[in-house]
């Protein structure tokens, strides 16, 4: 028999034990736009914690912290609860050390069983998730090239607060994203042709959260912060009728299917669904987007309940650019951005993405900004344009949530285009080079899963690649109606034939050419009577350079595959 001998510690060793929260922290971010609901979770996470000691973060872009002076006021603080407010700046741009320093020294005072980050209404989880991976520094005190140079003394800071620690996560780790929906406001923020300003106040005249050179939609945005989450609570339910809120849940559902869906009146919802859950993981959350997944999985088509529907177009027939603007201009906003990101523009912020942080773009600097506005014509106008996009829309397509994916356009033949719309707004910008032109060096690893979706994607040594594939969620959408507008884009065999015979090539009016042979090399498309090339210039495979600081394998591995936001 084994024998047992009792041990006792001293009793300074039960108390520290028992009572001090072992690190990592976990901490819930909460997100969501202006007036979802989240001060009032806050309120009641803080209400509701009994034994559990809660910290709270609460960022609000105003000079004056107003939801930290709601929480403030209620009682909810009289059990040794630490609230820190972060204001007059926003923690997924330009507060990001200063949260990392806050969240870091509450972790490392050991008292608290979880920490509660309340964001602005116009920040996006994933830039705030990214901050809990990023190196600082180190217990040498060497510290990484992060952040601007403006920021290099909260970088310092922040570093000092993790006492050694090289990143956030071994302090306090990122264990849930709430997102708070209001259901009766959904619909109308996909669809408003309201700016971030106009939606959310203007930070510099002091009455709300937004920057005036935040050239991000509001559909957009909302399309993040629902994308971007484990727990997706349907708040103010008591708004609409049931059959509204169903039919919001099913459409919140399709577009991020990992996520819990939870209709709540108040952001009343059992604790333990948003604290502590061990639901987050980097991975799994870039993966959950519903578009993705459709992608991924290769599906086609999908109904669902109450009119809500997914399919994936599929072609290997380049669009013809003219046709394609006006089909989505009569549909859509249309934002045809040059490229997709500018962070390649220099070497530092090369350095900064590679450390896991890229500038986001409501910090930019607000040059241009009034001329912009000035071109823009005043919100009634802009509203009833939506609503005749919207009313052809909803007429002749059905109602078109989110469409994401990438597109070839005729006479642009190593780059793809990447398309991302959220509501009324459609995005099109270059998407980067198609993998089939990649050097084989710069591929994901052969044997392994992103490898094998670029394989399956090459449609032979010509066309390799080149494809439309786009994802389309949404209710009661008229698919075909969708597939064959789409067609109609598409470059025809005289269009094509007619532009190789204007570049010489017209020995026999381009028959000669194999099948797959005649979309490419178009550059003589013509483009009137209908218009002109309306996109505009995209960089070249050289101007690219695809074996530069930006141009690394696993990062286009993420096009049409990775989270692609
Ligand atoms: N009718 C109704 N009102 C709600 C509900 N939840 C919150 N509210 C109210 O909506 C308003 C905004 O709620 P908040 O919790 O402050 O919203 P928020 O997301 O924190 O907003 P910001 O802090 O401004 O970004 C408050 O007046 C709340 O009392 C709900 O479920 N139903």
């Amino acid at each position: 028999m084994v024998g047992y001998r009792k041990r006792s510690l001293p009793w300074w060793k039960y108390t520290v034990e028992a009572s001090a929260p072992i690190l990592p922290v976990p901490v819930s971010l909460l997100s969501g736009f202006l007036g979802a609901g989240k001060t009032t979770l806050l309120k009641r996470i803080l209400e509701e914690a009994g034994d559990k000691k809660v910290a709270v973060v609460v960022n609000d872009v105003a000079a004056i912290n107003v939801d930290a002076n709601l929480v403030r006021g209620t009682r909810t603080l009289a059990n040794n609860e630490t609230l820190v407010e972060l204001q007059n700046g926003c923690i997924c741009c330009t507060l990001r050390t200063d949260l990392v320093k806050a969240i870091a020294e509450l972790a490392n005072e050991r008292k608290f069983d979880a920490i509660v980050v309340e964001s602005s209404g116009v920040s996006e989880p994933e830039q705030v998730a990214e901050m809990f991976t990023v190196k600082l520094g180190n217990a040498d005190g060497k510290k990484s090239k992060f952040g601007s140079e403006g920021d290099r003394r909260g970088v310092s800071e922040a570093a000092r607060a993790l006492r050694g620690a090289n990143t956030l996560d071994e302090v306090a780790r990122l264990d849930t994203c709430v997102t708070v929906v209001d259901c009766a406001a959904f619909s109308g923020d996909l669809t408003t042709p309201k700016d971030l300003v106009e939606r959310f106040g203007s930070r510099e005249k002091g009455d709300g959260d937004a920057n005036p050179g935040d050239d991000r939609s509001v559909g957009q945005l909302l399309m993040h912060q629902v994308e971007f989450a484990n727990v997706i609570l349907l708040n103010k339910c008591d708004l609409v009728t049931d059959a509204e809120a169903a039919a919001v849940e099913a459409s919140l559902h399709a577009l991020n299917p990992e996520a819990e869906v939870i209709r709540t009146k108040r952001s009343k919802v059992p604790l333990e669904k948003v604290l502590s859950t061990g639901l987050f993981s980097m991975q799994k959350v870039l993966d959950s987007p519903g578009w993705l997944q459709h992608m991924r999985n290769n599906k086609v088509t999908q109904t669902r309940e109450y009119g809500i529907s997914s399919f994936t177009y599929q072609s290997r027939t380049p669009f013809h650019p003219v046709r394609l603007f006006n089909f989505l201009n009569d549909h859509f906003l249309v934002c045809l951005d040059e490229e997709e990101d500018d962070e390649d523009d220099n070497e530092e912020e090369d350095q900064e993405m590679s450390e896991g942080v890229e500038e986001t773009r409501h910090q930019e600097d607000e040059d241009g900004v009034e001329e912009e506005e000035q071109g823009k014509p005043p919100l009634v106008v802009r509203q009833q344009i939506v609503e005749e996009k919207m009313s052809r829309q909803h007429q002749n397509l059905g109602h078109i949530l989110r469409s994401k994916g990438f597109v070839w356009l005729a006479n642009r033949d190593d780059v793809s285009g990447s398309w991302s719309q959220a509501g009324t707004v459609l995005e099109l910008g270059c998407g980067g080079p198609w993998m089939g032109l990649m050097p084989e060096d710069m591929l994901p690893e052969e044997g392994s899963d992103e490898r094998e979706m670029i394989e399956r994607d090459i449609a032979g040594p010509v066309l390799l690649d080149r494809r439309q594939e786009l994802v389309f969620i949404g209710r009661d959408m008229n698919c075909d109606a969708i597939v064959a507008a789409l067609e109609k884009c598409e470059v025809t065999r005289k269009e094509a034939s007619d532009a190789r015979a204007a570049a010489g090539d017209d020995k026999n009016g381009g028959r000669y050419l194999r099948k797959d042979e005649w979309k490419l090399k178009l550059d003589n498309l013509k483009m009137a009577p209908i218009g002109e090339d309306p996109f505009p210039l995209w960089p070249t495979l050289e101007e690219m350079d695809l074996r530069g600081e930006g141009g690394d394998g696993n990062d286009h591995a993420g096009q049409g595959h990775g989270h692609g936001h």
